[in-house]
């Protein structure tokens, strides 16, 4: 086996942006742009949709009037790019979001042109979403439908309470950190936390309450990982 992994060019950098009350602008008001739309959502992006209004669709009609999203009520011009920290275009003018494309590379906006892989600084993927949980399937352009099957086989294996178990561990994570907030400490609360994931299973995670945290917290000083039933006990 070699020492080090070997290098696989050929691929994309998969990050979890943080978006985040940033300005994410979506310029078409289309089908393909309500599911843009959703996404910067659900990363509590603050999103403007510049669109005709005749030209919208029903999902995007409906968050408009939600008020979730802001609304410029025309087709695109340069100035919209002005407070952008992302465009996300979504139209049936090849020319136009060609327009776009070259606009954003002018500014450093990033951005993703949908279905014109050349213009895009970033691929979208097919997500699969569980509260915290995020898993994103990507195939590099070669087949957004096989894209979206893969998720699907994925999300069948997950257990239905996974994301429930990712909130317990985040939240003892943090009371972590207060019983112990040395920075100086890093290693021994990294190594604790590990071994409680390893050694409890998947549905004491869910099942675990505050209380169970408190008590299982008052053993990380002696670096034991109790179980559930232990710490109840
Ligand atoms: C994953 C997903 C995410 C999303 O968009 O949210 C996504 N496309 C989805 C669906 C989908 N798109 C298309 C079909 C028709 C069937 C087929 O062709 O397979 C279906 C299937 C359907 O609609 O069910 C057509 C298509 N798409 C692109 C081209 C242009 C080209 O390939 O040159 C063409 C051909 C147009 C033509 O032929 O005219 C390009 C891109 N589409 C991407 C993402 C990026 C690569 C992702 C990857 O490779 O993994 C990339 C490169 C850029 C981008 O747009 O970001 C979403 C599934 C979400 C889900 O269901 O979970
Ligand atoms: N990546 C994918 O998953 C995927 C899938 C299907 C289609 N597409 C592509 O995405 C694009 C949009 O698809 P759709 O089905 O949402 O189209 P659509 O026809 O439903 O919507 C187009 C939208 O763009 C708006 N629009 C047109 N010109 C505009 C301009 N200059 N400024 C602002 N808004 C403008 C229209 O008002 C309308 O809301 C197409 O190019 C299509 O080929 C991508």
């Amino acid at each position: 086996m070699a020492k080090f992994p070997e290098v696989q060019g050929g691929g994309s950098l998969i990050l979890a942006w943080q978006v985040k009350s940033k300005h994410v602008l979506v310029i078409g008001g289309g089908e393909v742009a309500a599911g843009r739309i959703l996404h910067a959502l659900n990363a509590d992006a603050r999103v403007t949709v510049v669109s005709p209004a005749a030209g919208l669709n029903e999902e995007v009609a409906f968050r408009i009037s939600e008020k979730q999203v802001s609304h410029v009520n025309r087709t695109f011009e340069p100035s919209d790019l002005d407070n952008a920290d992302m465009v996300l275009c979504a139209i049936d003018d090849p020319e136009a979001s060609t327009q776009v494309w070259k606009l954003c590379k002018e500014r450093r906006i990033p951005a993703n042109i949908a279905d014109v892989p050349p213009e895009c600084d970033f691929y979208f993927g097919s997500v699969h979403r569980d509260g915290p949980l995020q898993v994103m399937v990507s195939t590099n352009g070669n087949g957004p439908k096989l894209a979206s099957l893969v998720r699907k086989k994925i999300a069948d294996t997950l257990p239905n309470n996974m994301g429930a178990a990712i909130e317990n561990v985040g939240q003892l994570r943090k009371k972590l950190r207060m019983v112990a907030p040395n920075p100086d400490e890093g290693p021994k609360r990294m190594k604790w936390m590990s071994a409680v994931c390893e050694s409890w299973s998947l549905d004491d995670l869910v099942d675990m309450t505050e209380q169970d945290m408190e008590a299982l917290l008052a053993h990380y000083q002696s670096g034991a990982t109790p179980s559930l039933q232990q710490v109840r006990n």
